[in-house]
């Protein structure tokens, strides 16, 4: 997808009207150098002896006063009708800029998770923050740069009207001072491009200063080598390609302001002295040329934006193929109901493609979770239990195997549906600051009993679906996680390390109250933890190790092997 393209996509016809208005603008801007010619230079005869040449007007002289009233109303005519169509256009590129802006947001809305982990957060920010906006900034100046065209187009006809072979002169000269204008230009533009992938990294280094700034301050020599290699050089790079990529745009715009001049230093040093021009006709171009400086001006200011546009327009066009929507099928339908959810020979792949210790291959892996069954999933760090939870949950698809619901096996058509049943709270959750999808304060009573059942109510109270603050600790976080998940009253629940940073007392009423009222309520629960003091409470377990499932134990046998432990450990006491 191109700049132009937004634009003109955006409304076809409005853009069209907006460039016949813009048209007319032009030649009726060119019409005001004759009438101020003919007023100068030789006033009709026939007109004077009809009207008198000067007339009193609120005290004021006013001569050739026919020619007054049609420059005046000329003008008038050129505000309205510009106006109108700077308006007409500035609309469409308005709404073809938070139209893309909803877009996007839409994009990543829908796209599946995998594939916004593999973008990176700090490149999905930059493209966000840093490129939409140059092209907005791109897509707003095609109205000007169209209108101004416009404009020249309206004056250079004018031109060729008063003497072809002037125009074609000018022609030439202009074009001979665009082309020169491009070069430096487009090395201005390759600067600045150049500069793009640097603020991705210093996007990612911006982040370590702000959410690394507890490990930075207790370490003064660790701090300076962060600045000094994170920060610092990539500013430097950033400072050293934006500046001569502004020195070579700002001096291109220069020259650029001074292309009209230049044609008027050809009329009149040159072209005169090749071709016949009246002194009325050499006055009336060099009266159009320096009109035209306005307009050449405004189109050689909006061709860097729209460049620079251009330049982001690349990096969101990367960014929505690499973005791509789930293929899923509308939500509306309810999922069947399920009491047992099969996952046969499932795997992962996260880097497929890649080799050695980049490549990390889940499974195969044959599980079988139930409703009523509250399953902890265990292992060492890196043995795979978020990610095979994430399959779980079905943010991530399998890339072999299937995983069925009963007997129905999950795919685009009623995967949307599916996850309908499953909330989930993963160790890297966001914490929104109100209840989405509740209206109004329907919610409210529940969500308060909530708050004190979690022993929040001192901390958070809420109104109409909002909370009064999430500026809490992390356990505290946590627990309105759980409020949260709780009160969607889902069908299957996954939790992942949920407990780790409870104090003792909630950690036991986690494992002790909360996976047995979700159990009893029918629940499928998956819990994923490092508690090994809670393992007999599961009904069972499922053991990771290096991205396959190790062993499964049964409730009896856990039990059997706690008290066989505890009595080991009595023994040798
Ligand atoms: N987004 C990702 N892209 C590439 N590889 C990943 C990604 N997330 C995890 N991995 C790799 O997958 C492997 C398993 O990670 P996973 O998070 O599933 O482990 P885990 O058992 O949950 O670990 P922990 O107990 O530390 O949370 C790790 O070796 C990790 O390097």
């Amino acid at each position: 997808m191109k700049l132009f393209d937004v634009f003109v996509k955006e409304s076809a016809n409005k853009v069209f009207i907006g460039l016949v208005t813009g048209v007319i603008t032009g030649i009726t801007f060119s019409l005001l150098i004759p009438l101020v010619l003919i007023a100068l230079d030789a006033p009709d005869a026939e007109l004077q002896e009809v009207v008198p040449e000067t007339i009193n007007w609120l005290r004021l002289e006013v001569t050739n006063p026919v020619l007054a009233v049609v420059f005046f109303a000329t003008c008038t005519f050129i505000i309205v009708l510009k106006t109108f169509s700077q308006s007409l256009m500035a609309s469409v590129a308005l709404n073809a800029a938070s139209n893309l802006r909803l877009s996007i947001y839409r994009r990543i809305n829908s796209a599946p998770i995998a594939q916004i982990e593999s973008v990176g957060q700090s490149k999905l920010v930059s493209i966000v923050t840093g490129d939409i906006p140059r092209i907005i900034a791109g897509v707003s100046a095609i109205p000007d740069l169209i209108i101004s065209l416009m404009s020249v187009l309206g004056v250079l006809a004018f031109m060729a009207f008063i003497s072809f072979e002037t125009f074609l002169f000018i022609l030439a000269t202009i074009f001979f001072g665009l082309v020169t204008y491009q070069v430096p230009l487009i090395i201005g533009q390759r600067h600045y491009a150049r500069a793009r992938p640097i603020y991705d990294k210093l996007h990612e280094s911006i982040r370590g200063i702000i959410f690394g700034a507890k490990e930075l301050k207790l370490n003064e020599e660790k701090r300076e080598t962060f600045y000094k290699e994170d920060l610092e050089s990539l500013e430097l790079q950033i400072r050293k390609k934006e500046k001569s990529g502004f020195i070579l745009m700002q001096g291109a715009n220069n020259y650029g302001d001074l292309i009209s001049f230049l044609a008027v230093g050809v009329v009149t040093f040159i072209i005169s002295n090749y071709i016949t021009l009246s002194h009325a006709q050499l006055v009336g171009v060099v009266m159009a040329l320096i009109y035209m400086i306005s307009p050449i001006h405004s189109i050689l200011q909006c061709l860097p934006l729209i460049s620079v546009g251009n330049v982001s327009m690349g990096r969101l066009n990367w960014l929505l193929s690499n973005l791509q929507e789930e293929t899923l099928q509308s939500t509306q339908e309810k999922a069947p109901e399920w009491q047992k959810i099969h996952l046969k020979n499932v795997c992962y792949d996260y880097n497929l493609g890649a080799k050695g210790k980049d490549k990390f291959q889940l499974g195969p892996v044959n599980l079988t979770l139930s409703k009523g069954e509250v399953t902890f999933i265990v292992g060492g760090n890196g043995s795979g239990k978020s990610t095979l939870s994430k399959m779980i949950t079905q943010h991530y698809l399998p890339s072999a195997g299937a995983i069925y619901f009963d007997n129905v096996p999950v795919d685009d058509a009623n995967r949307a549906s599916y996850r309908h049943t499953i909330t989930s709270i993963y160790s890297d959750y966001y914490l929104f600051n109100r209840i989405l999808g509740y209206k109004d304060s329907e919610v409210d009573t529940i969500v308060s009993d909530y708050l004190l059942e979690l022993g929040l109510a001192e901390k958070v109270t809420v109104q109409n679906g909002h909370f009064s603050t999430i500026s809490l600790s992390d356990g505290q976080k946590r627990r309105l996680a759980l409020l949260v998940a709780l009160l969607e009253d889902r069908e299957l629940y996954v939790f992942d390390e949920w407990a780790a940073d409870q104090d003792p007392s909630f950690k036991d009423t986690f494992y002790k109250h909360y996976l047995p009222q979700l159990r009893d309520q029918g629940k499928a629960v998956v819990v994923i933890t490092h508690d090994d003091r809670y393992f007999d409470l599961a009904d069972k377990v499922v053991w990771m190790e290096s991205g396959n499932v190790s062993r499964i134990s049964m409730s009896d046998v856990i039990k059997t092997d706690k008290y066989r432990s505890e009595d080991e450990k009595l023994g040798t006491a």
